[in-house]
């Protein structure tokens, strides 16, 4: 078990637990550490945090998984890190691997997130060994001639956009199981259009409303990528497809297994398997225990959503614990944002805004593809990029906030965008 940071709570303060440092646990801990008001415990099995939203650029690009993967260990300056598998949760404390004595709280704040495959995420915990393995995916993928990517959401895209841009020549396939990319209906018709078109241009072949049976054999490899020669046919059309490499990019994996071992498990919602909240982010029934982001049964799963129901959480606690009235309930995104990179040039995106602006390479490498938020979030922890990519401007600026690394508003459309007409973009004109 790892510590980083002060273990010195002689001023008894109280206690605040936060298990998982993903983009909602980092935020929370950051923000809360802050007011100096609690003693704030964060709580990972890895001892870095992942920027895995920019995982994809780690498997291109030589030693970017550096970049992407940071220590924690200057995330806070009055509570302290530990690495370690929380492996059950009771109503006042939490039980950690290798240590027999529980670890009590007063407040809890549960952002265990969830898995995906490799090299979505990553399950190992040592940072040289991810790093490691980020680039010797790299080579495998260099070697590769077709590559076959079952899954045409966003991952399965901005994987195919990393590989398509640096390796024009090889032959990549994506299977998915739907109408369209993504998901039918979540956004603007004419997105799907333009994303396709902007794949098909690239020569990534596209086949939609089919699958690839998922046999036992290849779920033995879900949380990884499959390795070597194969040969599938898809299971409607019944169509050919030899690969070398494999990515299954079929969605994450709920990380619950810590929360069953324990009273919370009746808070799961059993058709989700993620915990039940009020609009206060409290865990049903619980005044103490706070779940967000991806392991909370509430909003889209993303990044940026996690970190905006941390930013709540931690006013809300810092109201609470002062006894004052309980503050207006969490505001749920209006509108759906999504920014897809296709590539370190551009991509599409559409903006949260009522008129669902479309953006096109231009605005979307502006805002997203140039290095995926990445120099950002090393100023966020603390961190510098590696010299030779040294971007002062990007990590002098203080960030304490991920809303304001991830989130797009209609007002910074509009601040991006000065220069053109703010009334054609309040009027559906879109950015391509
Ligand atoms: C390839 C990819 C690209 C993405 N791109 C975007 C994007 O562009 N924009 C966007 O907004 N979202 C994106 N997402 C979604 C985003 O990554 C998730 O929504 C986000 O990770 C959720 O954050 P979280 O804080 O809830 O949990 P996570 O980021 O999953 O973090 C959970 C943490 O908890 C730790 N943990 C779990 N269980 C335990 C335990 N028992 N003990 C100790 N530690 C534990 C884990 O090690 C992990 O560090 C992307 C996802 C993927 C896979």
């Amino acid at each position: 078990m790892g510590i980083s940071g002060s273990q010195d709570n002689s001023g008894k303060k109280p206690v605040v637990l936060i298990v998982g440092g993903g983009y909602g646990g980092i935020q929370c801990a950051k923000l809360l550490d802050k007011t100096g008001q609690f003693f704030v415990v964060l709580i990972d099995r890895k001892s870095y945090f992942l920027h895995n939203i920019a995982s994809v650029r780690a498997v291109v690009e030589h030693d970017f998984a550096r970049k992407i993967i940071t220590p924690y260990d200057r995330l806070l300056t009055n509570g302290c890190v530990v690495q370690a598998e929380v492996i059950s949760i009771t109503d006042d404390s939490i039980q950690v691997y290798g240590r027999n004595e529980p670890i009590h709280f007063n407040y809890l704040i549960i952002a265990t997130g969830s898995s995906y495959a490799f090299p979505g995420k990553i399950a190992e915990t040592d940072s040289s060994k991810a790093v490691d393995l980020y680039n010797n995916l790299q080579e495998k993928i260099q070697q590769a001639e077709q590559i076959l990517i079952i899954g045409g959401g966003p991952v399965g895209i901005e994987l195919a956009g990393e590989i398509a841009t640096d390796y024009p020549e090889k032959d990549i396939t994506i299977v998915h199981n739907q109408m369209t990319l993504l998901q039918p209906k979540a956004f603007q018709d004419k997105i799907y259009v333009r994303l396709q078109e902007q794949l098909e241009r690239m020569k990534i072949k596209i086949i939609l409303n089919d699958g690839i049976e998922l046999s036992d054999d290849l779920l033995r490899h879900k949380l990884n990528y499959v390795e070597g020669k194969r040969t599938y046919i898809t299971e409607k059309n019944k169509i050919n497809i030899t690969a070398d490499l494999t990515f299954l990019c079929i969605g994450a994996h709920v990380n619950n297994k810590s929360i069953k071992n324990g009273p919370l498990i009746s808070k799961l919602n059993p058709q989700t398997g993620r915990l039940i909240v009020n609009n206060y982010f409290q865990v049903d029934g619980y005044e103490n225990i706070f779940a967000i982001g991806d392991i909370c049964d509430k909003e889209a799963k993303y990044g940026y959503v996690a970190a905006a129901q941390a930013e709540y959480v931690a006013k809300f606690l810092t109201l609470i614990d002062k006894k004052k009235p309980y503050p207006k309930e969490y505001q749920i995104h209006q509108y759906p944002l999504i920014l897809l990179t296709i590539g370190r040039n551009g991509g599409i995106g559409q903006i949260p805004n009522k008129s669902g602006t479309i953006i096109g390479n231009f605005l979307v490498k502006y805002i997203k593809a140039r290095d995926i938020f990445t120099s950002r979030y090393r100023s966020f922890m603390n961190y510098k990029m590696d010299s030779e990519i040294e971007n002062k401007s990007a990590y002098t600026n203080k960030i304490d906030s991920i809303q304001s690394i991830l989130s797009f508003t209609e007002q910074d459309a509009r601040n991006l965008l000065a220069g053109l007409p703010a009334q054609e973009l309040a009027s559906g004109q879109d950015f391509i």
